[in-house]
């Protein structure tokens, strides 16, 4: 049989036509970034020159450097000007003219023997300046190249494949981009707006930059100075900056590595309390000092975007447009490095400034929780500092804790338990009961809490954590020796049936006769832990628990040797039914449970006997 496809190899070809308007038009999805790209092209410029006047091929006069944007309303013009190295009619057809082609990677090339001119180079791609035309119907370039002798030159293009160039006029060294704003982009003919997308993009950039008669940069900006250099002043003066409003942070971090990827930037940990809400946004991602993005969650782990501050790396991969990041394997390692850093620095500041450090737990405490129960590593490392606080307002370590309590708090299976708390008033009964015995009881009463709980009890090794009213404290932490009964198990037996019938009508009620101490309630309601830490956690993210909204479940303990449950026994039937509801209410009501109509009832009766 005959062959009908030949096997062959070509090249793809391309037509400028059909391109162009794409490159134009649909490259860069925000129009407003055509600014951010010229202003990063004159940057270029202006930082070039200065790197050839470094290398001895440049011996003129720099003079003043300073980019400058301006604006003409009536002409309806936007200008960008920069006295860097400028461009010769031929460097303009091969820089401009051939789309793709960029004299910035070309000069980072040129001179990657002398040093690691990178740093400072922005532009890559070869493709930004073409960003002019999603707003301009036509663009001019006035420049004049550095070189002696050089003449200025002209290029203007109405955005179709054709440009034409001429000799121009130009004094100086140097190149004015002009661009002539479409009517659809006319939005962009505002100082208001122009200000916007220069503080937004240039605010850091590190040559200053001038619109409107002012400076809008800070060129040096802290990150790119060494610590050494630098006072809490310092720190605390550049979050103003970034947060004019907001309130003083509680420590930051300097981050500053070059190996093995280049990476700047100060965290500051804001103070967070209980509150989730300051979160998101905060770090913003610059990229040579031109701003990014503030969506940093695909550099860093989501509980590090509770921190505010500045990362500046050259060598987190975006693509093209430069608004996008692309998750590699470099993001990975850019992530872990952040997380270790902010680790270690929590760790030097509990080892240095306990009191410090426990002074600061309360605002800082979700977010090393949130850290711990949400990334591995950090959590690793976070044990070691991360603090629990008991209600008489002492703080402990995991392991302190542990040594604290594991003698009065093992229970008969060697497992210890902790004992806490999620809100102090209304589980006060519990608590005290719990004091009485000598046990401790913690305060977990964070959002993050329930979470925090159930990521934490398997880490640590043989400990239980339960909520003081999860159920009675003999059955909480079970010992081998028993408090006796002063019942007959008849007895027991009866006040169980007791109950039942009077309670019946009650939902889900399960309930025992225990052997209690006589100073606690003759009656103790108690949620299963289980059941109740399910319905937190759904609350606090926001889902329906598979068991429903209240606590379907409560145990009730009829203290057998409270006298009280004696009186019940021994009263006629009447006085019984009374006395046992009596009792289950205030045990609902120190529960916090009794509400509504049951309450306004108990309220009444017990005014009735007054
Ligand atoms: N203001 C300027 N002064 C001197 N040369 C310029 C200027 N603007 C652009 N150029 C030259 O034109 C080239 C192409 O610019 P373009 O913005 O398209 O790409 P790039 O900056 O190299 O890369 P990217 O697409 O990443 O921005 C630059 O590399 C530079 O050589």
């Amino acid at each position: 049989m005959e062959a009908n496809v030949q096997a062959e190899k070509g090249q793809l070809s391309i037509h400028t036509d059909n391109i162009f308007p794409i490159i134009k038009k649909f490259l860069y999805s925000d129009h407003e970034i055509f600014l951010r790209e010229l202003v990063s092209n004159a940057v270029d410029a202006t930082q070039k020159i200065k790197k050839l006047a470094d290398f001895g091929e440049f011996n003129g006069e720099l003079g003043e450097l300073k980019v400058s944007i301006k604006l003409d309303e009536e002409a309806k013009t936007i200008t960008i000007s920069d006295r860097g190295i400028g461009m010769t009619a031929e460097e303009i057809k091969k820089y401009i003219n051939q789309i793709a082609f960029s004299g910035a990677a070309e000069f980072v090339e040129k001179y990657k023997e002398k040093e690691d001119t990178r740093g400072n180079i922005i532009g890559n791609f070869g493709l930004g300046f073409y960003s002019a035309f999603m707003v301009a119907k036509e663009v001019e370039i006035i420049t004049k190249s550095f070189k002696d002798g050089s003449e200025g030159a002209r290029w203007i293009c109405d955005g179709s494949t054709e440009f034409s160039i001429e000799p121009a006029e130009k004094t100086d060294r140097g190149t004015d981009i002009i661009l002539h704003i479409a009517e659809d982009s006319e939005e962009f003919l505002s100082k208001y707006r122009l200000t916007e997308i220069l503080e937004k993009y240039g605010k850091f950039l590190p040559i200053e930059i001038e619109f409107d008669e002012k400076i809008i940069n800070n060129p040096t900006p802290i990150w790119v100075k060494a610590p050494s250099e630098l006072k809490d002043e310092d720190y605390l003066a550049f979050y103003k900056e970034l947060h004019p409003m907001g309130e003083d942070p509680l420590f930051w971090i300097h981050l500053n590595v070059d190996y093995p990827f280049n990476l700047t930037g100060v965290l500051y940990f804001p103070k967070l309390k209980n509150d989730f809400s300051a979160r998101k946004e905060k770090i913003q991602l610059y990229s040579r000092q031109v701003f990014i993005t503030d969506e940093v969650k695909d550099v860093v782990p989501d509980f590090l975007t509770l921190l505010h501050g500045v990362i500046d790396s050259p060598d987190i991969p975006l693509n093209v447009s430069r608004s996008y990041l692309q998750a590699d394997g470099n993001v990975k390692k850019i992530s872990g490095y952040i997380t270790r850093k902010v680790a270690d620095k929590l760790a030097e500041i509990f080892r240095n400034d306990r009191e410090g450090f426990e002074k600061k737990f309360d605002d800082i405490g979700l977010f090393v929780k949130y850290g711990i129960i949400s990334d591995e590593k950090f959590g690793e490392k976070a044990k070691e500092f991360c603090l629990v606080k008991n209600t008489q307002g002492k703080h402990f370590t995991f392991e302190e804790y542990t040594a604290q309590v594991k003698e009065n708090q093992t229970d008969k299976n060697d497992t210890v338990v902790w004992l806490y708390a999620s809100d102090l008033q209304k589980q006060d009964a519990y608590i005290q009961s719990a004091t009485k015995r000598g046990y401790d009881v913690l305060v977990f009463d964070s959002v993050i809490d329930p979470h925090f709980i159930n990521g934490i009890e398997y880490k640590i090794e043989k400990t239980n954590i339960k909520r003081v009213d999860a159920d009675t404290l003999d059955k909480l932490i079970e010992k081998e020796i028993k408090l006796e009964s002063v019942l007959s198990k008849d007895d027991e037996e009866k006040a169980k049936n007791l109950f039942e019938q009077t309670l019946g009508g009650a939902p889900k009620l399960t309930i025992s006769v225990e052997p209690m101490p006589t100073d606690e309630l003759p009656v103790v309601i108690t949620i299963p832990e289980f059941i109740r830490r399910m319905n937190d956690m759904a609350a606090t993210s926001g889902q329906k628990s598979m068991f429903g909204d209240m606590p379907q479940m409560l145990n009730v303990a009829i203290n057998a040797n409270h006298p009280v449950t004696q009186k019940i026994l021994n009263a006629d039937e009447n006085e019984q039914k009374q006395l046992v509801r009596h009792a289950y209410n205030l045990a609902l009501l120190s529960q916090g449970m009794l509400t509504g109509s049951e309450l306004t009832a108990f309220v009444q009766q017990a005014v009735s006997r007054l």
